[in-house]
Parts: structure tokens; C-alpha cells; sequence
């Protein structure tokens, strides 16, 4: 017996027939039978006045069923209208065009995904490079900032350079926590052909949206841009490190190229958070006593 055909998100599309009969009975459609067939609508807005053009299509209604495409002998005229359906057997004819550019994204996203996944395994076309990738993966890990920058902290002895790695640690642990609340409130699982043989993971990061490295390479690249004086040649290259390090998730197939993009999105927005919200003696002297 041939399986029912199923609307986009995989349920049964039911067509149902006005008639009383069940759908495999004689004189039902199933059977080349003559019932009216109905789509129905999510909206029923004929029926209620409601916006025409929101409307769904009723196949009763279509030119093809106007044609008489079902001009069969013996044709019951509809007297009582159908049951409705329950609401997960109706087929939506009319998704918005958000509902299509979005659909549209999201199938870009995952096939450029997949195809930039090509150190996702050992095995994978440039697996020889992964190594490489995963050492790009500690440089942009949580766990190295975090300590690399207490470490200086103890080390400090000025006032300006204690001001600005205090405001690091502060944007460094906002970022974990901003990340860890998006992560677990989209719950976007990781690509499917990601190997889950990550560094130090925390329970959110089995989830990808956003990616954290991405977040943090934007971020501090950002803080080291403004609060650093480097020479040219040491900014291009902070610059290039986040933008290697955010191509080199995709690459280990850790990550779908919208979770980097919206990454690098937040990392900079956070920046201005950490900006707007400067720790200094002035504001929080408590913080600054209690460190010396
Ligand atoms: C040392 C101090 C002051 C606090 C420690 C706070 C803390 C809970 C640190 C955890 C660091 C950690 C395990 C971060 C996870 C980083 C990670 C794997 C992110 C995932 O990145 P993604 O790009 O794959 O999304």
C-alpha cells in the first residue's frame, strides 16, 4: 500500500471528501469516486469574511476542480459541510514570503555548510589541515582568555592596565554567559557531520547557535583594537585571526555559516555593552580595593 503523501513538514496531507464515506470506500476519492474535495483552510477566512487574499486555496474552488476534473457519474451534491480537520492534517497553500525567504536561507546555510565542511574528519578532503583548525580552536576557547587574563590581572601593576584586563574578564565572562542563554533559548543542533571531540565544552555547546568562538573573537579583537596600541601590521593581523578563526568553525564542520555570521554579529554588539557599561575606579571602587 503506497505511503500518504506528506506536506512539507512531513505529516499525512489528508484531502477529505464531503461525503460520509471514508477515503478508501466506494465513491470516495480514493476510488475515483465523485465526492467534493477540500483543502481546507487554516484561516477559513471565506467563511468568517476574513481577508481573501489570506485565503486558502479550496481545491472545490480551483480552475482545475471548476474544470470538472472529477466528472464523475453518480456525483453526490454536497449537502451538510465536511468535519473540520484536525489541525495538523490541514495543508497550508499560502506561506508567506518570510516563511520562503527564511526556508530559502536556511537551505543556502546548510548546503554552503556543508560544502565548506572540509575538515569536518580525518577522512574529509583537507582532513590533513584539521589539526591546524584545532589549534585555531583553542587560540579563540574560553578557558585560555579567561586564565591568560587573570594571570596578567595578578601580574599587573599599574592602575590603566588593571582597569583595562578588568574589563576584559568582565566582557570575556558576559560573553559566556549572553551565549550560553541564546544557545540554550534557540537550541540550533550542531551539523550533522560535526565530530563532537571538542576542548573543554560546557552542556550548552551541544548546541551551535551562535557560535561561541565566533562571539569572542569578535569581541576581543574588537576590545584589543581600542584599548591596545599596536602597530599596523599587529591589528591586520587581530583582524585576520577572528575572521580565520570564524571560517575554520565551518570548516571543522563545528558550525552552520549563519552561526559564525550572527557570531561575529553579537561578539561586536557585546563590545559596545562592555563599552557602555566601563569598569573603572570611579564606578566600582569596591571591585579595584579588593583586587590589590
Ligand atoms: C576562570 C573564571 C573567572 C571563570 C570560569 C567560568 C567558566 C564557567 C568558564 C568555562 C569556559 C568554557 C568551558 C567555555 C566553553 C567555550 C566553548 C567550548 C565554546 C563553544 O564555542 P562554539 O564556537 O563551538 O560555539
Amino acid at each position: 500500500m503506497p505511503s500518504p503523501r506528506r506536506n512539507i513538514e512531513g505529516r499525512p496531507l489528508v484531502a477529505s471528501a464531503s461525503s460520509s464515506s471514508s477515503s478508501s470506500s466506494p465513491g470516495s476519492p480514493a476510488h475515483g469516486g465523485s465526492s467534493r474535495f477540500e483543502f481546507q483552510s487554516l484561516l477559513s477566512s471565506r467563511a468568517s469574511g476574513g481577508d481573501p487574499t489570506c485565503a486558502r486555496l479550496r481545491v472545490s474552488d480551483s480552475p482545475v476542480h471548476r474544470r470538472g476534473s472529477f466528472p464523475l457519474a453518480g456525483a453526490v451534491p454536497s449537502q451538510a459541510p465536511p468535519p473540520p480537520l484536525p489541525e495538523e492534517d490541514r495543508m497550508d497553500l499560502n506561506p508567506s514570503f518570510l516563511g520562503i525567504a527564511l526556508r530559502s536561507l536556511l537551505a543556502i546555510d546548510l548546503w554552503l555548510s556543508k560544502k565548506l565542511g572540509v575538515c569536518a574528519g580525518e577522512s574529509s578532503s583537507w582532513g590533513s589541515v584539521r589539526p591546524l583548525m584545532k589549534l585555531l580552536e583553542i587560540s579563540g576557547h574560553g578557558i585560555p582568555w579567561l586564565l591568560g587574563t587573570l594571570y596578567c590581572l595578578s601580574r599587573s601593576d599599574s592602575w590603566a592596565g588593571r582597569e583595562v584586563l578588568m574589563n576584559l574578564l568582565f566582557a570575556l565572562l558576559l560573553d559566556l554567559l549572553l551565549v550560553a542563554l541564546l544557545k540554550g533559548l534557540v537550541r540550533r543542533r550542531r551539523p550533522a557531520h560535526n565530530q563532537m571531540d571538542m576542548f573543554v565544552t560546557l552542556s550548552v555547546d551541544k548546541y551551535s547557535f551562535p557560535s561561541g568562538h565566533a562571539t569572542r573573537a569578535a569581541l576581543v579583537s574588537r576590545f584589543i583594537l581600542n584599548h591596545l596600541v599596536l602597530a599596523i601590521p599587529l591589528r591586520v593581523l587581530v583582524v585576520l585571526w577572528a575572521f580565520i578563526l570564524g571560517l575554520s568553525r565551518v570548516m571543522l564542520g563545528r558550525h552552520n555559516v549563519t552561526d559564525v555570521a550572527f557570531g561575529f554579529f553579537w561578539g561586536y554588539m557585546q563590545y559596545s555593552i562592555v563599552d557602555y557599561c566601563w569598569l573603572s575606579p570611579h564606578n566600582a571602587p569596591l571591585l579595584f580595593v579588593l583586587w590589590n
